[in-house]
């Protein structure tokens, strides 16, 4: 049985959002990194000789054709690096094709929005692979970093937060958990404020302490499923009898900075209480919507908290540290993630990765781009059913933990949009509301 599903947005729809991010949003992230390489020369030129000077000067034509290319709508192009996901993209962009008349071809403005931004943060990979010595270069690390420190306030709050509830947790009863459980939880919500592709790469970071505000912000949760998850996985913490046995829960990571340290915080949280045994993240293979986590953010991360100048961030950083030791925290980061193609196709183009996932006790997946793809980046209508916008992609209980920013989003209740859309003109793209939005359909 086929079901149907509406069409992808897309800048052909002048006036929408995803019009607005091809014209104006993107070229300016492009903008940028031409800009970041142009600064990085003397760096290069230090490190590599008259080799990185041949290098940067390679890649900075790579983007600057690219940004033409983008600016002037012309077709999209196969990709030439030799990486494991190149022939996926070149499929990709050949399916595109057969979708389309003969005289007509996959471009910037007529293209899938989420095909295309994707496929821009993949020639840009392409742009830096192709200009060796440079092809480790990741030309959003200095921004990523920037927003960590320029959050270190929210992160002192958040470490000497948890490890204060550390030091009590095996005598809190099983109400206050829950509260403490709703309140990490929504910490990391709101952590998503602070990516750094809606605000093409200007600081966003979090400023003020990220608990204080947490009753206020209650009424941005637009759907909050928390009690679900909560039901879930006080269950699995009952129902594990034996040491032996597991509740394993994943976290499908989206920004580094401040984001991701709530991200660490919930995860230590759901060690700590025992709701969970064992945490697997996910992240980013390559450079990734500016500010989204690679391996090394990861990594780079946990040692800033471990090296730093404050007794509980520090201890925050040795536990995560050993955590990753004794195996009880596991990064993964498979291609698929950063293939333009929506979540119901992951069975089909990457069962390994399939099959992983259906080891989950709960899927918790970050952010907004996780939500485009996991709704496909479709025209839904706002009351349509979270499972039916999932498309069948149910490997596990899943959750979304996003804040608005793409016109996106399904589950609301009758008339909640309109209302929404005639008070606040902008509450799907300015990152103020939010949704903790389950699925535990079979
Ligand atoms: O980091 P997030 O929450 O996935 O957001 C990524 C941003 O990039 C976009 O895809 C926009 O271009 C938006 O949907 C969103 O603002
Ligand atoms: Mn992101």
């Amino acid at each position: 049985r086929k079901m149907s599903v509406p069409c992808s947005l897309s800048a052909r729809f002048k006036g929408s959002f995803a019009y607005f991010t091809v014209k104006d949003r993107l070229p300016q992230i492009l903008t940028k990194v031409i800009d970041t390489v142009h600064r990085t020369k003397s760096a290069f030129l230090e490190e590599y000789g008259e080799e990185g000077i041949e290098a940067e000067k390679k890649a900075l034509a790579a983007f600057s054709k690219l940004r033409n290319e983008l600016h002037t709508d012309k077709p999209l192009l196969l990709l030439m690096d030799n990486l494991p996901d190149t022939e996926l993209w070149n499929q990709y962009l050949e399916h595109q094709q057969s979708l389309l008349s003969e005289n007509d071809q996959p471009s910037w403005f007529k293209s899938p929005w989420l095909y295309v931004e994707c496929y821009m943060y993949r020639r840009i990979h392409e742009g830096i692979v192709l200009s060796p010595p440079l092809c480790s270069f990741d030309v959003f690390k200095e921004v990523k970093n920037e927003s960590f420190f320029q959050s270190q306030q929210a992160i002192i709050a958040l470490c000497t937060y948890l490890q204060e509830l550390a030091k009590k947790i095996k005598d809190v009863g099983e109400e206050q958990l829950k509260e403490e459980f709703f309140k990490l939880l929504q910490v990391s919500l709101w952590g998503n404020k602070c990516d750094l592709s809606i605000s093409a790469g200007q600081d966003n970071s979090q400023k003020s302490s990220p608990l204080a505000s947490l009753t206020d912000l209650q009424s941005c949760i637009l759907v909050n499923d928390t009690d679900h998850l909560w039901t879930v996985l006080s269950h699995g913490m009952k129902m594990r009898s034996s040491q032996a046995s597991v509740s394993r829960v994943d976290i499908v990571l989206d920004n580094a900075g401040f984001e991701l340290v709530t991200d660490l915080i919930l995860a230590d949280f759901l060690l700590a209480s025992k709701l969970a045994t064992e945490i697997h993240f996910h992240g980013k293979s390559i450079p990734w919507y500016v500010s989204d986590t690679t391996k090394s953010d990861f990594q780079w991360t946990i040692q800033q908290l471990r090296a730093a100048n404050h007794r509980w961030m520090s201890k925050c950083g040795s536990n995560w540290d050993s955590n990753l030791k004794k195996e009880v925290w596991l990064y993964h980061d498979h291609l698929f993630w950063t293939l333009p193609h929506e979540f119901c196709k992951v069975a089909q183009v990457a069962p390994d990765l399939y099959t992983e996932l259906q080891k989950s006790d709960l899927i918790l997946f970050k952010g907004d781009l996780n939500y485009r793809k996991l709704t496909g980046d479709r025209k839904w209508d706002f009351t349509v059913p979270f499972s039916q916008a999932l498309n069948r992609f149910h490997p596990a209980p899943l959750c979304s933990i996003r804040t608005l920013k793409a016109d996106i989003q399904v589950g609301l209740k009758c008339g909640q949009g309109e209302q929404l859309t005639s008070s606040e003109p902008t509450w799907m793209i300015s990152g103020q509301y939010g949704v903790i939005q389950f699925s535990a359909l079979i």
